[in-house]
């Protein structure tokens, strides 16, 4: 929550010339609810069923950018699914940010039920839960903090389309922070129709 994963992923998608899916935005569609009318009226599990059906669909029909919520990789089929993608070659980008950022961007926003009451501390306990779950999927780490939607676009860009190792923009090597379960060149394809998803980025 507040990393930029739909901001970004709006100005990748622009970049490449593809279309953006979000799956939050297709979870309100399917449902004909916001996401916060879901919490309240049906609660987070229900949430989190129809979240995963739309990370489903999105996976197998959409090429192009996609955004997930940040709690999407709390399902555990939903976690196996993008494993498999990143597996194949996939970009799956972990936006990073801290609490000191994100705090000008979403702690007064209402749209994010989770962050209801003392929204900095619950960011706070989320993102840390969440850290190890989105390292260990990630391909990729861009860290956000100071960064306009625009260039943190443009590293991502950068990150995805870097050879071998992966060396995230602010210099630490992807393997500082992350064991990863696969080790496969994640290049966007020259058609640039790659999927990137990014998990959250933090929450
Ligand atoms: N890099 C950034 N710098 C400043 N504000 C940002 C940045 N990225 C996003 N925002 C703002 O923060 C809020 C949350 O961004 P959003 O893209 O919805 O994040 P997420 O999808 O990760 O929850 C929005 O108001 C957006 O305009
Ligand atoms: O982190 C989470 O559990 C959530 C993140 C939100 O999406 P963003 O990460 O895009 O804010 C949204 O899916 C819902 O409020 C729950
Ligand atoms: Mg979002």
């Amino acid at each position: 929550m507040g990393s930029g994963k739909t901001s970004v992923g709006t100005e990748l998608a622009r970049r490449w010339g593809v279309t953006l899916r979000d799956s939050d935005r297709d979870v309100e569609v399917a449902a004909g609810r916001t996401v916060a009318e879901v919490f309240a009226e049906s609660g987070e599990e229900a949430f989190r069923a129809l979240e995963h059906a739309a990370v489903g669909r999105a996976l197998a029909e959409h090429a192009g950018v996609l955004a997930l919520g940040g709690g999407a990789v709390l399902h555990p089929r939903s976690r196996a699914a993008l494993e498999r993608y990143a597996g194949a070659g996939g970009a799956v980008v972990f936006l990073d940010v801290g609490a000191d950022a994100v705090a000008d961007r979403v702690l007064g926003d209402t749209t994010r039920p989770l962050l209801a009451g003392d929204a900095r501390a619950r960011w706070t306990e989320i993102a840390e839960s969440r850290r190890p779950v989105y390292t260990a999927l990630a391909t990729h780490r861009v860290v956000t903090d100071g960064r306009t939607p625009a260039e943190v676009a443009a590293l991502v860009e950068q990150a995805v389309q870097s050879d071998g190792p992966h060396t995230v923009p602010d210099g630490v090597p992807h393997d500082q922070f992350h064991d990863r379960p696969h080790d496969q060149p994640h290049d966007r394809p020259a058609d640039g129709t790659a999927t990137v998803s990014t998990p959250e980025d933090s929450p």
